[in-house]
């Protein structure tokens, strides 16, 4: 299925009926060190709707990173509130937040962060770690995400013995195998070929139609771009050097 397909159309129409699942209210972000203010956000408003998949794209320095992070719980805003699922994570406390995290949102990053001293199955198998999950239901899920990845035959490998590509997919196996909904991408296929590239929006593609994963995509690449269903554009707040 190529991204040109009419029955994404349709799909993409029906999603604005979807009920919302990320909710940024009037986000402000700025950066200190020392007597130096860098604001990124100012007041950012944006809606994400249940099993959308969005790129955020904008000049290099305009804040996309910080709002995916922002989004991911990772760091907080000053000012605004963030909602995901019904869940308000801008008043949860830090543990809380840390624990919501753990459970419910899924990082792919550009130079995918494995570790690499482990297996793909012990990477994949990272996130599990934070949880009580009993031995063989771990083996079972991180088996099954690294199915889902196409990566079965290379679960012993450690990331030098994989490809960029392939290391990406071991990423994105390790952001499915706690069952998160939001999968939030910072430039996944940045650090890879064209060929490959096209592999990793085809496989997120197929996570956000088929598993209804909501996705979150920061690209400078407009084929990148195209995969989404939409595209928010990011600019630096007018008060920013
Ligand atoms: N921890 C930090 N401390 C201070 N300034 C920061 C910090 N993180 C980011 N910044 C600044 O905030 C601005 C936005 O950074 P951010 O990484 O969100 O941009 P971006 O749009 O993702 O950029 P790029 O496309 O180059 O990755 C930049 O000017 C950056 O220098």
């Amino acid at each position: 299925m190529t991204v040109h397909d009419t029955e994404i159309a349709i799909q993409a129409a029906d999603r604005q009926d979807r009920p919302p699942f990320v909710q940024i209210d009037r986000v402000s972000k700025t950066y200190r060190k020392g007597k130096l203010a860098v604001p990124v956000l100012d007041r950012h408003s944006m809606i994400i709707a249940q099993g959308d998949m969005v790129a955020l794209v904008g000049a290099s320095g305009c804040g996309k990173t910080t709002l995916l992070n922002l989004i991911g719980g990772v760091d907080r805003p000053d000012t605004g509130e963030i909602t995901v699922d019904k869940t308000r994570i801008t008043s949860l406390s830090d543990a809380g937040l840390t624990e919501w995290r753990g459970q419910n949102v899924g990082f792919i990053f550009q130079f995918y962060n494995l570790l690499p001293a482990l297996s793909a199955h012990a990477n994949v198998e990272l996130p599990l770690l934070l949880h009580d999950i009993p031995k063989a239901e771990r083996r079972a899920r991180v088996d099954n995400a690294l199915n889902l990845v196409g990566l079965q035959d290379r679960a012993s490998h450690r990331p030098e013995e994989l490809s960029g590509g392939q290391q990406q997919r071991v990423a994105i196996a390790r952001a499915l195998v706690t069952d998160a909904d939001l999968l939030l991408c910072d430039e996944p296929t940045g650090d890879l070929d064209q060929d490959s590239a096209t592999r990793i929006m085809e496989l997120l593609s197929m996570l956000n139609q088929e598993f209804g994963k909501t996705i979150v995509v920061v690209t400078h690449d407009p084929l990148v771009a195209e995969y989404a269903h939409r595209t928010e554009h990011l600019t630096r707040p007018e008060t920013a050097a």
